[in-house]
């Protein structure tokens, strides 16, 4: 659809868009993006046909930018335009329809039915019908935003060059007019060039993106190829860290760490409140959080941790609603919490601090094996009769997402060996149990002080929760095994 050989040009004589080369494909989302004054604009002015290049050339669908009169240009292009004092004094309809000159005979100018069903198309697709006849200059910025783009879509143009197009939205609007343009551009075969300061949006939307820097093409490709981190931190002289939508492929970058933004604070056994209802533990401060807990399992940032106790014999419908429930009764706050659940007397818990170079580390585990169970056996059984291994790790240190992942790994063997020594075995295949069938594990970081960027036996991290959450273990299933005996 759109083809850029060589292409350059500038201001005065001065080069700003040097040597670009790149083309889109029809029904493409395109997106340009760089740092302020990296030539974007320049360039959608020469796509657009407003500056001419000094060198290279444009095709669009396979004919020279310069071989178009303005009037068959607008035919196939549409340029979302910036804010011009003139519309300011025309009702929203008449700005919308000004969409449409382009499809008006020169010697003859008529509107037509289909001039008044485009405009009108427009105006729906854009949510501004509404406001047909007010004037432009009554509307909110945002309203006023989506009166240009339905102006440039009463063209009904082949390509949408959009400048910032969510410039002036909140993110609910961010988000309709975006979907909006993205289901055109698969459902209409709509090509959309569009310059984006936000590099997350783009990468949620454009199909593929192109970085400019210093007037030339820095990266280019899908936004998962193109929104590399080191590439973006030389680009954009900035301390940007790209992590992952949660639910997306999409990268999604964000500012690393700003300095002075931290609260020096030590997780000690002064937090923690064991009752026979739940234990706690409450930080003044957010934690790096991995876990399986009912409530907030994976990774996350959370203040408030409760293990709670339920009857051997509990049941309900929605557990993960029920504990929401019971933290809110309790006067916490859910949204903060990572929840989890045991059917252990809450007496048998075993608390462990542990001192080390650099870094601490609090462990608490409550331990009963009325569900325990042979992962490797694979056998059928029932689930979820109480009966669980609930481990705790808090650690005084910065860790990795290596670290959160095989501090998991480290404490859940150190488990095992822990039954086994106890000769804890499965009902169901009589063969030694590695854990019970509802473990639950949470490991939680300050994100403060010593890095610490491995967990596995054979680094610092790891060997503390080793031995930690063994001697935890055993603890708990000691005095768990004691009351058995005397039940
Ligand atoms: N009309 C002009 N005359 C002379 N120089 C200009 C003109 N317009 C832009 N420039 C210069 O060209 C360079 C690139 O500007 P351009 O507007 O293309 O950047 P941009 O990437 O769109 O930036 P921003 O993100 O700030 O909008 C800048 O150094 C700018 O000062």
């Amino acid at each position: 659809m759109i083809r850029i050989h060589g292409l350059s040009g500038g201001y005065n004589g001065k080069e700003i868009v040097k040597d670009v080369q790149f083309s889109v494909r029809e029904g493409e989302f395109f997106g340009i993006l760089g740092p302020n004054g990296s030539g974007k604009t320049t360039l959608m002015k020469m796509l657009s046909g407003v500056l001419p290049s000094t060198g290279g050339e444009i095709l669009i669908k396979g004919k020279p930018v310069t071989a178009y009169s303005r009037k068959e240009l607008a035919k196939r292009m549409a340029v979302l335009p910036q804010l011009s004092a003139s519309a300011f004094d025309m009702t929203v309809r008449e700005a919308v329809s000004i969409g449409r000159y382009s499809h008006q005979t020169a010697w003859f100018p008529s509107w037509s039915e289909e001039d008044e069903q485009a405009v009108t198309l427009a105006m729906q697709d854009t949510g501004v019908e509404p406001y047909a006849e007010r004037q432009v200059q009554s509307l909110s910025g945002g309203e006023q935003q989506r009166v240009f783009l339905a102006q440039a879509l009463a063209q009904n143009p082949d390509i949408l060059l959009l400048d910032e197009p969510t410039n002036h939205l909140d993110i609910a609007f961010q988000q309709s007019l975006l979907s909006r343009l993205k289901s055109w551009t698969k459902d209409r075969g709509l090509t959309i060039v569009s310059i984006f300061h936000d590099l997350n949006m783009a990468s949620l939307y454009c199909d593929r993106v192109l970085l400019m820097n210093n007037g030339r093409i820095s990266e280019s490709g899908t936004p998962y190829e193109a929104l590399q981190e080191p590439v973006l931190k030389q680009v954009y002289s900035a301390d940007i860290k790209r992590h992952y939508h949660p639910s997306h492929q999409s990268p999604q970058v964000i500012l690393n760490s700003p300095p002075g933004l931290e609260n020096t604070i030590l997780i000690s056994e002064n937090m923690l409140s064991c009752e026979s209802t739940h234990i706690l533990l409450q930080s003044p401060v957010p934690l790096k959080t991995l876990s399986s807990a009912v409530v907030h399992a994976g990774f996350g940032w959370y203040t408030t941790f409760v293990n709670r106790h339920v009857d051997l014999n509990y049941h309900s419908e929605d557990v993960q609603m029920d504990l929401v429930r019971y933290i809110q009764a309790q006067g916490l706050d859910p949204n903060e919490t990572v929840g989890m659940m045991t059917a252990v007397k809450l007496a048998d818990v075993a608390v462990k601090t542990s001192y080390h170079e650099g870094f601490s580390i609090l462990t608490v585990v409550t331990a009963g094996t009325g569900n325990a169970a042979d992962a490797s056996a694979g056998a059928d059984r029932l689930s979820g009769s109480p009966g669980t291994i609930n481990t705790w790790i808090f650690v005084n240190g910065r860790l990795s997402d290596e670290a959160f992942i095989q501090a998991v790994i480290t404490a859940s063997e150190s488990k095992t060996r822990a039954l086994a020594d106890r000769g804890i075995t499965d009902p169901y295949t009589h063969t030694p149990a590695t854990g019970t069938t509802t473990d639950s594990i949470l490991i939680a970081a300050a994100q403060q002080g010593k890095s610490l960027q491995y967990a596995g036996p054979a680094a610092e991290l790891g060997q503390a929760i080793g031995k930690s959450v063994y001697d935890c273990t055993l603890q708990s299933l000691d005095r768990y095994l004691e009351r058995k005996r005397n039940d």
